[in-house]
């Protein structure tokens, strides 16, 4: 019988040559003398080299490592090849522009090195790890494109998961992104639009009002009724990338979490789906039309279209790959100037905001997941206008009770009903000791004790009676709340649970929305405030009542 050499493999830390052949044999482990290990399942078998001088506890572990490796390497090769056969040619096409890539950067690596031999000061440290330093991965980055800038963008917004040095560096990843031509532009609109270009608008500026890593903008006017509209264009190529990229990330996620299984408590393979198929969504305007119009359906409903708005779209000029949108004048959230300029009440602005936002989870179809300072703005008009409905989120209602529960026990301190919410959430088929789960929760919560606080004081004083009230907020540091958050995912993981990608994408919200309180109403506590409508509010209200 032929044997298939697979590949060399790690397994717990050591190099052991993998190798299947094909067998009938039942499941069996058998130690070969004092340096192989064999382990026979599924029709494969696996040889493993092995020292003597293992200790017998190391030896299970390396047996049910093993066990599990052959049980999985079928799933695994089976996976890779028809991820491959998935990403088709485009795969070879991307592989070719890698390598163009890497040459690129690394020539200007080499010419750099070069240069500083020669210098007295020496090596800089940022050419000593090579392409690997936090500067020409960027660079790297930035070459590979859409994909490659996306995870940059999200390198660069984890300052809990990665170096200082690379959040900082990977910032530029949210300049702007190469301009595609604008006669480029100009012949994707003719090829998706029904009619000559002429006849739909009456004018498009060529220079965009923004270049994305995978959309450009153009500012233009309709033929008919003169409305000003924004063109959003998919740029050229862009969904074949994403798809031969994000297959490639997922290939490698798989295989590193099969060498080492440990990963697999990180769910990596999970999030690289999850990223895979948010990125995926977010190429196809469609989507984001019928996610737009849906916001809207929620706003009419709810009587909120004085207060709050999105672009209306314009269907019969829209397809997969451009979007015809209203324009929209308005300033970021994050823009406190400009924000006191048009509006007396920053803090107003921001509850409305709020409202608006945890209205929508539940009164509507999708929630907007997105909400960064340059998709939340707020319109000269003074209501707030929400842009870019590409990533979004969907909420059942039980998931969103037991998120209610959850935000709620984090502003009264209740552990035993933070864990019975969380174990609501996360789906798990093993019995969870939610005493023990509580006493761990307990124990992150209070450590923020020992986090970096600082106490915001304001002061409001009352015309009619000149009385002044003092209030006071404790403000914790970004990047310890982030902390705080992974700490919880973490210790919950251990009891076995594994939350909805709602609940990575709602905590993504509130954190953002905790940026904006502290800029534009650092006296207000989000959770508490009785002028915003979320569970807490409701709970502390009843509790007042009774
Ligand atoms: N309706 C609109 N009115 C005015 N400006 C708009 C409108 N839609 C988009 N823009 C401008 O274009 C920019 C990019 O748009 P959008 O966020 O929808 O694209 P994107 O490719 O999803 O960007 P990113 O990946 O950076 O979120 C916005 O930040 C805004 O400046």
């Amino acid at each position: 019988m032929a044997s298939v050499s697979v590949f060399r493999g790690f397994v717990h830390g050591r190099c052991v040559p993998l190798f299947t052949h094909q067998s009938q044999l039942p499941v069996t482990s058998i130690l070969i003398g004092s340096k192989k290990l064999a382990y026979q399942s599924n029709g494969l078998r696996l040889y493993a080299r092995y020292s003597e001088s293992q200790s017998a506890r190391t030896q299970d572990l390396f047996t049910s490592r093993l066990q599990d490796s052959v049980e999985n390497l079928p799933k695994l090769v089976e996976d890779i090849v028809q991820t491959s056969i998935n990403t088709g040619p485009r795969g070879a096409l991307r592989l070719a522009q890698g390598i163009q890539a890497v040459i690129g950067v690394g020539g200007e690596w080499l010419a750099e090195l070069s240069q500083s031999r020669n210098s007295p000061s020496g090596i800089p440290s940022q050419l000593q790890l090579g392409l690997l330093s936090p500067l020409y991965l960027r660079k790297l980055f930035e070459r590979l494109g859409a994909t490659y800038i996306k995870l940059g963008q999200f390198i660069a917004s984890a300052p809990t998961l990665f170096p200082p040095e690379y959040v900082q560096e990977f910032q530029y990843c949210f300049d702007r992104a190469p301009v595609v031509p604008f006669d480029e532009i100009k012949s994707i609109l003719h090829e998706d639009l029904a009619g000559p270009i002429d006849s739909i608008y009456e004018y498009i500026d060529p220079t965009p009002l923004a270049s994305a890593s995978i959309a450009q903008v153009h500012a233009a006017r309709l033929k008919g009724s003169q409305a000003d509209v924004v063109i959003k264009v998919l740029k050229p190529g862009i969904e074949d990338v994403l798809v031969a990229d994000l297959n490639f990330i997922y290939v490698v996620a798989r295989i590193v979490e099969f060498l080492n299984p440990e990963l697999s408590r990180a769910s990596l393979v999970a999030i690289v789906n999850d990223i895979r198929a948010s990125m995926l969504e977010e190429v196809d305007f469609k989507k984001e039309a019928a996610n737009i119009e849906s916001f809207r359906r929620y706003l009419e409903s709810m009587g909120l279209t004085r207060q709050a708005t999105a672009p209306k779209v314009y269907p019969e000029f829209s397809t997969k790959r451009v979007l015809t949108m209203e324009r929209l004048y308005g300033v970021p959230l994050t823009d406190l100037d400009s924000i006191s300029s048009l509006v007396s009440s920053p803090e107003t602005s921001l509850i409305t905001a709020l409202n608006v936002w945890f209205g929508s989870l539940l009164a509507c179809e999708t929630f907007h997941a997105d909400v960064h300072a340059g998709n939340l703005w707020l319109l000269r008009d003074g209501r707030i206008g929400f842009l870019d409905f590409g990533i979004v989120g969907r909420i059942s209602p039980k998931t969103w009770n037991a998120m209610e529960v959850f935000l709620g026990s984090i502003a009264t301190e209740e552990y035993e009903s933070m864990a019975s919410a969380l174990i609501e959430m996360g789906a798990t088929n093993t019995d969870v000791d939610s005493r023990a789960f509580a006493k761990d929760l307990e124990k992150i919560f209070s450590s923020i004790q020992d986090l970096d606080t600082e106490i915001v004081v304001a002061t409001a004083t009352r015309r009619d009676t000149n009385a002044t009230a003092v209030s006071a907020n404790l403000v914790v540091d970004e990047r310890q709340m982030n902390a705080l958050f992974l700490d919880v995912v973490r210790v919950s993981e251990s009891y076995g649970l594994r939350f909805p990608r709602e609940f990575a994408l709602l905590m993504k919200q509130l954190l953002y929305f905790d940026r904006y309180t502290r800029l534009l109403a650092p006296n207000m506590n989000m959770l508490q405030d009785q002028r915003i409508t979320i569970a807490s509010n409701r709970r502390t209200t009843n509790r007042n009542i009774y």
